[in-house]
């Protein structure tokens, strides 16, 4: 196994037992087998097989009781498969002899199966290559884990759900396990989502199904809680008399790539804003939760949910990039969002007139995600500061993930001016040995480990989408325009202007820098 800052100790030792809420009883040991279904896709190499291979080699899936398994319609052999993810594991050029070594072995690992997503031949095939597998690892049958990955188009869910249940089900209830992954986008609107929830439901306990968020799995989103709720300083502030208004904001820096098929179909706020910034959205305002059970949290996100009020149509700006449409899978006349701004408006006694802004977009001017929280004025301003700027506390998701508080200083020197400072906690200054994971290896060994925490429980996604299907509805309906912006742009000028009608102020003249070592 090569070396690795983020080791079985070092997670086990981050979480402790009063983390891990009620976690299942499950035996970490036995047979497992990890199946990944579209295994031929985008999300599988760039992101699935990656994640498995740094918990291989973290120690998380030791290789005398796991196999993984590849499963779709292409006609491939093992070792293409192979050929095909190995560039997304390692750069060849830059890998040491021991993590060439960990790759071959991890290579070794995984077995390709083809079939159809709904005919029961290829999954009886499945089932059998699996328990060859369980009974090589000399696994008590029933008591084996089998964890089947879905990175496919929602589309096909309800009939691979099927032929799991129909054909690859752990065989009995000796402590064993079946467990399913999907991915988003879960539904495109309340109504498909619920159909969708309903034809899985009836297969599978809401404890089996693990409905992934990736966002869930990033360092900063997971330290949310933390934050809010184990730390004196942010308790008394984090309410409606400090705060004005609060920004969640993804920006990438290019288009839809290739995605584009895809991409017209759902679009910005189906792709990002209903679900990675809606979660974030939960973290930054749900209450406390009574304990850190997966239950218990999730109780309190589905509460901060349903206490958002209906969106107003003047607070949405949407915007589409020029050289959308020049892709050959996206419609001529496509009005489809690639950027939008949409402020969420909590009824309740916590956030009752504070705005809360979420703002996603392709093909940007920068690539990053960030929550912005912006603190009011101070009252009878003595120092005639108010026009630097506010408070601000800004936690930067990615890229450079840190946390920095924006403040008032003194201006140092003889004068007694003030300026515009910062206290920063940079993780790659203050965390230098840490290997920061990936958000989807967390989120895998949490599906290993039956920990729902960072899931979406069913309640939670009608909730979600009972938020944005009025609006995307219109959308659909084309009573929205998507407002043309420059590719390289801060996407069209209404969204900020909707932003400072909303009460943000911007500073001026101050720019944080991530610090170097
Ligand atoms: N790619 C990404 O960056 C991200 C993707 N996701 C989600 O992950 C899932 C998979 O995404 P991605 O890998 O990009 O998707 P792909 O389009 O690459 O599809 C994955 C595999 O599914 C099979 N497939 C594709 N279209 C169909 C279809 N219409 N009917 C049946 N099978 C089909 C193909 O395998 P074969 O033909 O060999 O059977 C394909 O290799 C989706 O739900 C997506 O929204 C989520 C976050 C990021
Ligand atoms: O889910 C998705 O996320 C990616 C962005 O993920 P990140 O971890 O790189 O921020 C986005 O590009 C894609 O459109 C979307 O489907």
């Amino acid at each position: 196994m090569g070396s690795s800052q983020w080791t079985v100790e070092k997670r086990s030792s981050f979480r402790s037992d009063s983390l891990l809420g009620d976690i299942e009883n499950v035996p970490e040991t036995g047979s497992l087998s990890i199946v990944v279904l579209g295994a031929s896709g985008d999300l599988a190499k760039k992101k699935t097989f990656p994640a498995l291979f740094h918990l291989y080699r973290r120690g998380f899936l030791p290789p005398n009781e796991t196999h993984i398994f590849g499963y779709a319609r292409t006609k491939i052999s093992d070792d293409e498969l192979r050929s095909r993810i190995r560039s997304y594991l390692v750069n060849d050029k830059e890998a040491s002899p021991e993590q060439l070594d960990d790759v071959a072995k991890f290579l070794q690992l995984i077995k390709y199966v083809s079939g159809s997503y709904d005919s029961e031949d290829g999954f009886r095939l499945l089932d059998r290559e699996i328990s060859l597998h369980e009974s090589l690892k000399n696994s008590v049958e029933g008591s084996s884990r089998r964890l089947f990955y879905l990175a496919l188009p929602p589309s096909v869910y309800p009939s691979v759900c099927r032929m799991i249940k129909t054909c690859c089900m752990n065989k009995s209830d000796l402590g064993g396990w079946t467990r399913v992954v999907v991915e988003k986008p879960f539904g495109k609107d309340l109504q498909s989502a619920e159909e969708l929830s309903a034809q899985i439901g009836e297969l599978f306990e809401e404890p089996q199904i693990y409905r992934i968020d990736h966002y869930l799995g990033k360092e900063l989103v997971q330290n949310m809680l933390v934050l809010r709720f184990a730390n004196r300083f942010f308790l008394p502030l984090w309410n409606r008399d400090n705060i004005d208004n609060v920004q969640i904001v993804f920006r990438e820096d290019f288009g839809t790539e290739g995605r584009g098929g895809y991409f017209d179909q759902y679009g910005i706020i189906r792709d990002i804003i209903q679900n990675h910034l809606l979660q974030c959205f939960c973290l930054v305002a749900m209450e406390k939760p009574i304990s850190l059970k997966p239950e218990h949290i999730r109780d309190e996100k589905v509460k901060v949910l349903e206490s958002v009020l209906p969106i107003k149509d003047d607070e949405v700006v949407l915007g589409q990039y020029e050289g959308y449409r020049d892709d050959p899978t996206v419609p001529d006349h496509s009005n489809t969002p690639t950027f939008a701004t949409v402020v969420l408006r909590v009824h309740n006694e916590r956030w009752e007139g504070v705005p809360f802004i979420l703002k996603a977009g392709k093909a940007l001017n920068s690539r990053k995600a960030e929550i912005r929280v912006q603190f009011k004025d101070v009252p009878g301003d003595i120092f005639k500061c108010k026009k630097q700027g506010r408070n601000e506390f800004v936690i930067r998701l990615q890229p450079s993930e840190a946390m920095y508080m924006k403040f008032t200083v003194k201006q140092p020197g003889l004068e007694m001016s003030t300026v515009q400072s910062e206290l920063d906690l940079s993780y790659r200054q203050r965390y230098q040995n840490v290997t920061i994971p990936e958000a989807y290896e967390r989120l895998i060994l949490d599906t290993i480990r039956g920990d729902q925490q960072h899931f979406v429980r069913r309640d939670e996604l009608k909730a979600s989408w009972e938020i944005f299907t009025p609006l995307l509805h219109k959308i659909d309906e084309g009573k929205f325009e998507s407002i043309p912006y420059k590719p390289g742009s801060r996407g069209p000028a209404e969204a900020d202007e909707l932003l400072e009608k909303a009460g943000y102020v911007q500073t001026h003249g101050y720019i944080w820098i991530p610090p170097t070592l």
